[in-house]
């Protein structure tokens, strides 16, 4: 049989079962992939179910069930089903992937009464034969007003014999079953306390959802700050493996503790670059200082002995002609002040010694030791700013969110690893050093400062973030450090060229190199490293991009920034929020592997506002101020000399005198599939 057409169904009745097709697992398509051959593939290999049922809102309808898909058509219409051009016409979706149903199910008489409140189709049960039996295909329809919006929508289905409605709801289910996406068994924990303190409210709204679906729940409400953190980790991987998902309802600072009580004790790599050993107290002599500055670039030239240097605390003797070698200067420009310096060493990395450091990355990048890598971790909002859920579906709306973790949509998850280094002048004996991960973002100065103050005032909901950002901003504090990086080749920003003063740069400057592609879903950077394996590693970087990229790995370089900031960014992913929607960060993706690191250097109080204002408002396409400098990286680390902050990372609050960060690509999978627009 070719293309189906019309006339060839029947009027009434089931022509066709196809249980042996239906075994297949599902294609997980939505709307957005049919393009226009949707409808050309109708052939009978395809076919699992056909035939005429009534259709709440339409009537009678001819209806062909897919492996793929659900299409139906007024029976009214005819001709062939490649040719109908105002199928929308009837103002009633005509074709549902199957990747788009969450749930299907029987209703009994009861459940027809209920529903008779519901506008759409009680006008059709009341006029339909009393003997009629209903079946519900659970789907959603998108928001028109507001982005990546999902609101639930039923189709209800008629057939006077209960068989045929039984076969109906047998076979859509079949090919939900075989959808091995989709979670069966959640862990859900619910913070009482997050945000608006709204997420019991917020739950309750979702649970009903989550029963049509059949999916199974256990649930914790958690009791105490750490608890969702002491579960997860304590966790023993048959408690794990018995579930498909976590999920959150509550906010980032919440979705960060099941982050990190899944990885704290079950991610392995090597710790990478590390900050000097030695503390640059306050940088009071400052020869030594730009020794030390001078060893640690060296360092940093030359990532494998650094990892060597790691294990032989303080230093080698065979570094020595490593760092005679390399050539040191201040930035004249800069040097007007030497607390103000910006020194920077820009020592290209060699092609093999690179490739070296990236494949013994690689090699331990999915080295998550646990019987179920592939455990998702999805949020319900119900936080004060939802970052991470606003980054990763488009929308902060629970409903949205249960939606996409009942289809099992699937994405993953660059997640940055700190390492706060902790030692002293007096003790020279290294401590263990204090791991976290995050997945949005990490900051320090204004940014930290903001973070752990608000923690004070968390009664005022979020509102807080307001009020404590307006008085950390009049105090107007700033902070000696030195960031050392892998520089990409991406950046936004010339350097600064005075510290100290500000202006602003004229026009649209500096973005050609960055990469202007915003992430959505099924987004092409982010793809681009998928296939990443350790046999093509070192023909390929370890963040995916191919070495002949025009700024791929062959131009990455360690920098050194040093100077006086007012504060630090590292932003993993766009950071959508409802204050900044396209995010603080709108070029930034969700598993590129890199983060994008903002580093702000001293300035007056109203060249900060405008920044921050900008930054919130606009994001980093229009950071055009001379005294940021914004650069995307893998990897950096951060040593301060002066007063110090807090590095605050998705919350968590960090001690701040020496950090090392490392992006690892796609390291966690989350119930998500990135903006739809
Ligand atoms: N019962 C509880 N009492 C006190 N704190 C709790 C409790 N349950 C969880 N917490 C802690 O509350 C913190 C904040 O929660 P959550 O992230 O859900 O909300 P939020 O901070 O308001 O939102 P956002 O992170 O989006 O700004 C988490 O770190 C969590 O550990």
């Amino acid at each position: 049989m070719s293309e189906l057409e019309l006339e060839s169904f029947p009027k009434s009745g089931l022509l066709t079962i196809d249980h042996q097709n239906s075994q297949d697992n599902v294609k997980r398509r939505r709307v957005s992939d049919f393009g226009s051959t949707s409808r050309t593939n109708a052939n009978s290999a395809n076919i699992v179910l056909q035939g005429s049922l009534s259709l709440s809102s339409t009537g009678l309808v001819d209806v062909i069930l897919l492996h793929d898909r659900l299409i139906w058509k007024n029976t009214k219409l005819h001709g062939n089903w490649d040719s109908l051009p105002c199928w929308r016409q009837t103002n009633v979706p005509c074709e549902l992937p199957i990747a788009e149903i969450y749930a299907v199910e029987s209703l009994d008489d009861g459940a027809a009464q209920r529903k008779k409140g519901s506008s759409l189709f009680c006008h059709l049960l009341q006029e339909e034969a009393p003997w009629m039996n209903h079946f519900a295909v659970h789907s959603f329809r998108r928001s028109s007003s507001r982005k990546c919006q999902w609101i639930p929508k039923a189709y209800i289905f008629g057939h006077e014999d209960l068989r045929i409605c039984e076969a109906w709801v047998e076979s859509i289910q079949g090919l939900l079953d075989n959808d091995k996406q989709r979670p069966k068994k959640l862990l859900i924990f619910v913070n009482p306390y997050g945000g608006k303190k709204a997420a019991l409210r917020t739950w309750e709204r979702v649970i009903p959802l989550f029963h049509q679906a059949k999916v199974k729940t256990k649930v914790i409400h958690t009791q105490r700050l750490g608890h969702a953190f002491d579960v997860l980790d304590k966790a023993t991987e048959e408690d794990l493996s018995l579930q498909d998902g976590i999920v959150v309802v509550g906010g980032d600072g919440l979705f960060n503790e099941a982050l990190n009580g899944l990885l704290a004790h079950r991610h392995t790599a090597p710790l990478g670059p590390t900050p000097k050993e030695v503390l640059l107290d306050s940088a009071v002599d400052v020869e030594e200082a730009q020794m030390h500055t001078k060893l640690e670039s060296t360092m940093h030239a030359n990532p494998v002995s650094c990892m060597e240097i790691n294990e032989n605390f303080p230093f080698q003797a065979d570094l020595q002609p490593l760092l005679e070698e390399n050539s040191f200067k201040p930035n004249a420009k800069d040097g007007h002040n030497s607390n103000l310096c910006n020194f920077e060493l820009d020592s290209s990395v060699s092609t093999e010694t690179f490739t070296n450091f990236a494949n013994e990355l690689n090699q331990y990048k999915g080295s998550i030791t646990m019987s179920t890598p592939q455990l998702r971790i999805g949020i319900i909002p119900a936080g004060s700013t939802d970052t991470v859920v606003i980054s990763t579906t488009g929308s902060r709306d629970a409903i949205t969110s249960a939606l996409h973790i009942i289809l099992g949509d699937n994405m993953p998850l660059d997640v940055v690893r700190l390492i706060s280094w902790k030692s002293s002048n007096l003790s020279k004996e290294r401590e263990e050093p204090r791991v976290r991960y995050a997945a949005s973002f990490a900051g320090y100065g204004f940014f930290g400062d903001v973070a752990k103050e608000s923690e004070l005032f968390r009664w005022m909901g979020p509102a807080r973030y307001d009020y404590v950002g307006a008085k950390v901003f009049l105090r107007h504090k700033k902070y000696a450090a030195e960031i050392s990086f892998l520089d990409m080749g991406e950046k936004s920003n010339v350097k600064a060229n005075s510290v100290g003063k500000y202006s602003y740069q004229q026009g649209k400057v500096h973005t050609k190199n960055i990469n202007q592609v915003i992430c959505r879903m099924n987004c092409p950077v982010c793809a681009r490293g998928k296939d990443d394996t350790l046999t093509n590693a070192a023909e390929k970087h370890p963040i995916g991009r191919s070495s002949k990229t025009p700024f791929g790995w062959e131009t990455a370089r360690w920098r050194t920034s040093h100077g006086i900031f007012q504060s630090v960014g590292a932003a993993v992913m766009s950071c959508r929020n409802d204050k900044a929607p396209d995010g603080m960060v709108a070029h930034a993706h969700l598993a590129d592997g890199l983060l994008d690191l903002i580093m702000i250097r001293d300035c007056s109080r109203p060249a900060y506002l405008r920044q921050l204002i900008e930054l919130s408002r606009r994001g980093d396409n229009h950071l055009s101020f001379n005294f940021v400098e914004h650069y995307k990286t893998p990897m950096f680390t951060f040593i301060s000399h002066g007063e110090e902050s807090v590095w605050s990372a998705d919350g968590e609050l960090f001690p701040a005198h020496k950090l090392s960060a490392q992006v690892f690509r796609g390291l966690v999978n989350i119930f998500a599939s990135g903006p739809e627009v």
